[in-house]
């Protein structure tokens, strides 16, 4: 038997520190480890349970949904709808805020999440995530949408849960990173990486070059300098990962560094960036920060934007802070 620390346990004793908390954000994240679990559980059996492929429709976004991303929206929304401890939700699944049926209490928290990050990758058997932010609303109102396009900077809580070899949820609260990982055997999930810290200087870069083309100078110049390898003028060799899951790609970051690029592109002038602000770049961003690292669009920090939709997509270069930093120099020099 493990004698790690417990999620729970972990969570009850951070609470403590807050004299004046109510309790109800530690039931909150309860609520949604409950649902990343059930989502755990069906990722895992969905070659069994005949859950995978295209659901057949398009999301709000004009992309191809998997079943599995309407199933796990599904999930996330049963299990935190009821709670009272939420004022509204929002999912990349859905065009319009979710709002908490009249019948039930409403609370003092918001949740924006990615029901399932790197869909694309569940019917060849890779790792698929949750992403999910926690925002601070005003108690008992109707939120409006400028209650949910707060800054990133505001969010109280940002975490997500990588469905891999093993299950594994990254939080932070504001008070650094701590990975924990789900013990099949008790349903819980236990404290494994405390204290996550990004080495700051790498020598691994993530990125989609297929795109090379499409992406603006700065971009361009930093990769390939990275291609040029010893040779050139970074004078040492640079390995390259891309997984296409958000979510591994950030976790591996967080565990041995490295850097990653959604960057602007002008592929499709409709859609100048791919990932969406409010339940992948921001989320990320505190975690990514917290652990030491920093996330910018190569012209602002993620964190300190203020939104203009629930959907919006940004820009997003994050990971090693050496690396980041030189790539904003870059966007300052072009
Ligand atoms: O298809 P590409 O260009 O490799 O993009 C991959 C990126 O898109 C995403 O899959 C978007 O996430 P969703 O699966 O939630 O739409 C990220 O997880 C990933 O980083
Ligand atoms: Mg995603
Ligand atoms: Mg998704």
């Amino acid at each position: 038997m493990s004698n790690k620390v417990t999620l729970t346990r972990f969570i009850i004793e951070q609470q403590r520190e807050w004299p004046d908390a109510s309790g109800t954000f530690t039931l909150l994240l309860n609520n949604i480890v409950t649902a990343c679990k059930q989502i755990a559980h069906k990722v895992s059996r969905g070659q069994l349970i005949g859950v995978l492929g295209s659901a057949g429709s398009e999301n709000v976004q004009g992309e191809v949904q998997k079943k599995l991303d309407i199933i796990t929206h599904d999930i996330m929304v049963n299990q935190l709808i009821w709670t009272g401890h939420l004022a509204g939700m929002a999912s990349e699944e859905i065009d319009d805020v979710i709002t908490i049926p009249a019948h039930y209490t409403k609370g003092k928290y918001l949740v924006m999440f990615d029901p399932l990050d790197g869909s694309s990758n569940i019917d060849v058997n890779l790792a698929v995530g949750t992403i999910f932010s926690v925002l601070r609303c005003r108690e008992g109102i109707e939120p409006t949408l400028d209650d949910f396009l707060a800054k990133g900077a505001e969010q109280v809580c940002a975490g997500f849960v990588l469905y891999g070899p093993s299950t594994m949820l990254i939080l932070t609260t504001g008070q650094g990173v701590n990975g924990f990982t789900l013990d099949q055997d008790i349903g819980e999930f236990m404290l494994t990486h405390p204290n996550m810290r990004i080495p700051e200087e790498t020598g691994e870069f993530a990125i989609n070059m297929s795109n090379h083309r499409f992406w603006e100078a700065p971009v361009q110049r930093y990769i390939d300098e990275c291609l040029q390898g010893k040779e050139g003028v970074r004078g040492k060799d640079f390995n390259m990962r891309w997984v296409a899951s958000f979510v591994a790609d950030v976790y591996r970051i967080l565990n041995r560094g490295g850097v990653f690029l959604y960057p602007l592109d002008n592929r499709d002038p409709t859609k100048p960036a791919k990932l969406r602000i409010m339940y992948e770049a921001n989320p990320m961003a505190f975690i990514i920060e917290q652990a030491g690292g920093m996330c910018t669009t190569g012209y602002e920090r993620v964190l300190d934007i203020k939104p203009s939709g629930v959907h919006q997509r940004v820009p997003v270069i994050l990971g090693s802070k050496n690396e980041v930093e030189r790539i904003i120099r870059y966007h300052q020099d072009a």
